[in-house]
């Protein structure tokens, strides 16, 4: 053979190999998002290293300094950061409903996610015609399968303004823009009437809260008497120990790579929900068998993750993804070990369900 033709040839199985495992074998969980459209939300590109570096330098230190009056108040500016420079990864690498379900065996993940979703609509009893607040939507994927279970009418919120456009970009193509809406706030301080929802839920969110009575408070304003509302909470559980070195590594690792202020213990869930007026209906763990392990699809992807890996070193080399996308994902990695060893040693879950109820009349 020519050398000119050899040359060809390589050229010809080199863009092929390069297109395979970019578009086919680095397809998204979800169609829809590809790691050649990663973008960092609403970051530019020359400020991603930048953003990434200040977010580790606020959240890898101890929980008592984040908390730290002063700092507590600039938690939400950095999850804010935080959701810039994981949204898109998240969505490529593991679909639109951005938390954890039990495995369900013979089940896919998707549907796996779709009936833990479902198990909160019920919870809280949404029906047609009722409005429900989703506290901490992402970019939507449970109000949209929330709204299609139960008929209600699901009000999102979400700090993050990039989260906001993905959510009513997927509302409007899964033709659920009428009955899901999506608004940009702190659910903190929501902007909304007192009583004006029937039901709220909050999936994996209010764990970002410095405080969780704070959030838990505004629920309570926006609930009419009786309304119910249910929230899965991460949590350290009863087998954690501060004296045990390995167990503080790994509630740190998660802590860090997940812009959490400091995990609460499992008991003080419902202890908050009551000092805030809620009666508490029902408050215990998913993750506790007979659920199948959250945590295995964590593990199941580790060839992924590499494939991953070597797929946004080359496309930050190329100068198609920005600098600084390499170390988000190299953290999110260190998160995932973080977490199913969380999940495999027990000390920690992210399913802890409180189902609570606003009183018919709320004592002064
Ligand atoms: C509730 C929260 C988020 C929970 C999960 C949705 C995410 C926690 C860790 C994330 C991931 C870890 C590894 C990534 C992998 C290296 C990459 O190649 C593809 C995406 C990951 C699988 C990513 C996906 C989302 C998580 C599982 C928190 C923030 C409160
Ligand atoms: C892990 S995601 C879960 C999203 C969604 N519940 C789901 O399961 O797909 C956490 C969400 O909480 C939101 N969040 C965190 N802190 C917030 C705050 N102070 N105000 C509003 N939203 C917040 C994030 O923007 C993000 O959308």
């Amino acid at each position: 053979m020519e050398l000119s033709t050899a040359m060809w040839t390589a050229a010809v199985v080199g863009a092929a190999v390069i297109y395979w495992f970019v578009w086919v074998m680095g397809a998204a969980e979800v169609k829809g998002k590809r790691a050649v459209n990663l973008k960092m939300g609403s970051i530019t590109r020359d400020k991603v290293q930048d953003k990434y570096k200040q977010y580790w330098s606020f959240f890898r230190r101890p929980k008592e300094d984040i908390a730290a009056a002063s700092d507590g108040d600039k938690v939400p500016v950095f999850v804010d950061t935080f959701y810039n420079l994981v949204t898109d990864i998240y969505e490529w690498g593991w679909g639109q409903s951005f938390h954890f379900s039990p495995s369900l065996p013979g089940r896919s993940h998707r549907e796996a996610t779709r009936l833990h979703e479902e198990r909160a609509a019920d919870l809280i009893a949404a029906r047609p015609g009722q409005r429900v607040v989703d506290v901490g939507c992402g970019v939507g994927g449970p109000m949209r399968a929330i709204a299609a279970h139960s008929g209600a009418h699901v009000v999102g919120i979400t700090i993050n303004e990039y989260q906001v456009a993905r959510a009513r970009a997927h509302n409007r193509k899964a033709g659920l823009h009428d009955r899901c809406e999506v608004i940009c706030g702190n659910f903190l301080e929501m902007p909304f009437a007192d009583a004006s929802f029937d039901g709220a839920y909050s999936i994996e969110a209010t764990c970002h809260a410095p405080r969780l009575e704070d959030v838990y408070r505004e629920v309570f304003r926006v609930l009419k008497p009786g309304a119910l509302y249910v929230s899965y909470e991460w949590v350290t559980t009863a087998l954690y120990r501060e004296d045990d070195p390995r167990h503080v590594e790994t509630i740190r690792g998660i802590e860090a790579g997940n812009a959490l202020p400091g995990l609460r213990a499992q008991h003080e869930v419902a202890a908050v929900a009551r000092q805030v007026g809620f009666e508490v209906v029902e408050d215990r763990d998913l993750a506790l068998l007979p659920a199948g392990s959250w945590w295995t699809r964590l593990k199941m992807g580790r060839i992924a993750y590499w494939r991953n890996h070597l797929l946004v070193s080359a496309l930050t080399a190329l100068r198609v993804a920005p600098k600084g996308v390499v170390e988000v994902h190299e953290m999110l990695y260190e998160t995932a070990r973080h977490l199913s060893d969380g999940g495999e040693t027990g000390i920690f879950t992210p399913m802890h369900m409180i189902l609570c109820r606003k009183p018919l009349v709320t004592p002064n």
